[in-house]
């Protein structure tokens, strides 16, 4: 390691992060995503796959679960060979595989020392507006989040985990995080991405705990329809983000900054909404794209 890296500043050990994850084969959501947000962020990143989807920037048109016993046999392989400093949760499709990455969680705290961080991003709904996990897994997700450390629901997510409405405002939706943080011991980053932005034209995150707000983010809100993988890079950025500084409040203000700088980049992209000729001579303007683009993990690097 450089005495000073320039990217990542001076970083003494590079934590090793994994992501329990579904893959996005677009490469925008999912493990792809968490992959690419862990490096981008300074963690060595690991990933043990939940279920594949068959998705791009227009939807999700299909999945196929990995057998829970299977989910348990990679989080075993990792485990037993690597210190894990955090664990970053993403889709968990069936009540089956809650179950099995449960008895993980328990057994990972219990025998790696100091045990690693958990930050659960209870993925519902993806960006398009497809269901990402059935019923009965709704109601086992509640079960998980006592494992977590930090969960960080869109207001959709918050919702459900709250069993009532959808808040409208962020008076109602820190009401809801406060409950749940004190209902299952856990601090929550409410995303607000869902919300309006305020007259400043800023979008509003919000950590909270069991006494309620304990620091708000303010970020600015860019008007780009690439927000494909938003909840899962932001999550994998904070465990990472969390493992490097062992605090939360300078975490969530990395990890936002990278984010919202990464949604700026999303732009130079040319990913979705058409097979058109790609390549030098090609023009990136040709092809309106309609779906929700993928964000620019890595446009802080290629400058
Ligand atoms: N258009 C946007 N401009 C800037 N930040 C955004 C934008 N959309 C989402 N974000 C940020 O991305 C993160 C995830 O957003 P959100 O949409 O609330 O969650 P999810 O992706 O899980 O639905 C939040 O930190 C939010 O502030
Ligand atoms: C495999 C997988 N996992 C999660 C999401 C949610 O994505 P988002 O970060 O946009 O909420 C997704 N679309 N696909």
């Amino acid at each position: 390691m450089t005495e000073n890296n320039t990217l990542l500043g001076d970083i003494p050990t590079i934590p090793n992060v994994l992501s329990i994850a579904g893959s996005d084969p677009s490469g925008g959501a999912g493990i792809q995503a968490d992959i690419k947000s862990i490096s981008a962020n300074g963690g060595y990143a690991m990933a043990a796959l939940t279920a594949l989807t068959a998705q791009n920037t227009q939807g999700v048109t299909g999945a196929l679960n990995i057998a829970p016993e299977f989910v348990r046999a990679q989080l075993d392989a990792v485990a037993e060979d690597v210190h894990i400093d955090a664990i970053k949760i993403g889709m968990l499709s069936s009540a089956d595989i809650i179950t099995a990455v449960r008895a993980f969680l328990q057994d990972v705290k219990k025998n790696q020392s100091p045990a690693p961080t958990i930050v659960l991003d209870p993925v519902m709904v993806a960006t398009s507006g497809d269901r990402l996990l059935d019923e009965e897994a709704e109601a086992a997700i509640k079960e998980l989040l006592a494992e977590a450390d930090l969960i960080t629901p869109n207001i959709p997510e918050l919702a459900v985990l709250s069993d009532s409405g959808v808040a409208e405002t962020l008076d109602a939706a820190r009401t809801q995080a406060t409950a749940l943080a004190q209902q299952h011991d856990v601090l929550v980053l409410l995303k607000g991405g869902h919300l309006p932005a305020n007259a400043d034209g800023q979008l509003t995150d919000e950590l909270v705990g069991a006494e309620g707000v304990i620091e708000s983010f303010n970020v600015p809100h860019i008007a780009s329809p690439n927000t494909h993988g938003t909840g899962c890079s932001l999550s994998s950025a904070l465990a990472t983000q969390y493992a490097r500084t062992g605090d939360w409040v300078p975490a969530v203000t990395a990890a936002q900054a990278w984010l919202n700088q990464a949604i700026a980049d999303s732009g130079l992209l040319t990913v979705g909404g058409g097979t058109e000729e790609h390549g030098p001579q090609a023009d990136p303007t040709a092809v309106e794209r309609t779906g929700h683009g993928p964000i620019n993990h890595f446009g802080q690097l290629w400058g």
